[in-house]
């Protein structure tokens, strides 16, 4: 297990902190504040709480986990994954990305137990739903490295991955590499893996931040900087993913067509045009359902079209 456990390895700074802050309290005193326990039980006792507070978290997940996929057979709205290391910024891009102002971003271990998935719309209205996943750890116990890789075995089932980095922590190219080596082992579908976004976060802690690494967007969930270009990059990547178009088609609404679009697509904005009795839908249509459309409808063309934006 050896090989596994480096996988979500270094960077040991919060648990090395935890004992710093004992070795002050300790003042090189055997005993620590009359509890009568040695500075070594201590350790022992920090480290079986950790654990047992990594199981309990890891527990409770899949729990949810079994929730959330029955819902997502559905399919209503995209999935869009955020992973990375914990305190990479996932839950502060989430609310950054959605409004979500019920999402507490913590500079703690574990900030986020749960899954949790929030909403948000992109640039041609397209609804999302963001998956916060529980972040990669440094010295996971090795008994517990199986239940934490099983948790994150839902991503599988997304349509897209963000792969936040915090580019300002100094071991984020180790922390990037392990990444995509659990990504690896999990099997995650390689569609998925080459369209995965890779976001470099907290630039704002980095004079004049240049990525040296093709294909990835640099922003600041905190200061907004690169949102807008990540989200353009996310809707046309959800597009492609889910085979879907987003476009806006023109409708007589003295036909059934409005109604054969509530049921064949997912209806985005409608705006009527009372005196011509028309009405300009926006869409996100499948292939099938799009053709099937054209063939009926009078409007033959699509008023707009995002289906044709570039790939970059
Ligand atoms: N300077 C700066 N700080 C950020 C940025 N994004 C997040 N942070 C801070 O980093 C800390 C961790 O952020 P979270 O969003 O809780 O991180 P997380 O990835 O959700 O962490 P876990 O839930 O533990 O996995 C918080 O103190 C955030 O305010 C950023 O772009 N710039
Ligand atoms: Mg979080």
């Amino acid at each position: 297990n050896k090989k596994n456990m480096n996988i979500f390895f270094p960077g040991r700074s919060r648990l090395k902190n935890e004992f710093l802050n004992l070795d002050q309290q300790g003042g090189g005193a055997r005993y620590i504040g009359g509890s009568g326990e040695t500075q070594q039980e201590v350790q022992q006792r920090l480290l079986r709480e950790r654990e047992m507070k990594i199981r309990a978290a890891l527990e409770k997940l899949s729990r949810k986990r079994r929730l959330l996929r029955t819902r997502r057979k559905h399919k209503e709205f995209p999935i869009v994954s955020v992973l990375g290391y914990t305190n990479c910024g996932k839950t502060t891009l989430i609310k950054a990305l959605t409004g979500d102002a019920g999402l507490h971003p913590q500079d703690r271990l574990f900030a986020t137990l749960d899954v949790t998935v929030h909403a948000g719309q992109l640039p041609g209205r397209v609804t999302v739903l963001y998956v916060d996943t529980i972040g990669f750890l440094s010295h996971l116990p090795h008994q517990l490295i199986d239940s934490f890789a099983a948790t994150l075995e839902d991503i599988k089932h997304s349509d897209v991955l963000i792969h936040v980095r915090d580019v300002s922590h100094p071991e984020n190219v180790n922390q990037k590499a392990n990444v995509l080596n659990v990504l690896r082992n999990l099997r995650v579908p390689d569609a998925l893996l080459s369209s995965m976004i890779e976001v470099h976060n907290k630039i704002d802690l980095i004079d004049n931040y240049e990525s040296t690494e093709d294909d990835s967007l640099a922003i600041s969930a905190l200061n907004g900087r690169g949102l807008e270009a990540l989200k353009t990059a996310v809707e046309r990547r959800v597009l492609a993913a889910t085979g879907k178009r987003l476009v806006s088609l023109k409708v007589d609404l003295s036909t059934p067509q409005l109604s054969w679009l509530y049921k064949e697509a997912a209806v985005q904005d409608v705006s009527v045009d009372a005196d011509e009795g028309s009405a300009v839908v926006k869409v996100v249509i499948g292939n099938a359902a799009y053709g099937r459309y054209r063939k009926m409808s009078k409007y033959r063309m699509p008023i707009d079209s995002w289906s044709s934006m570039q790939q970059s």
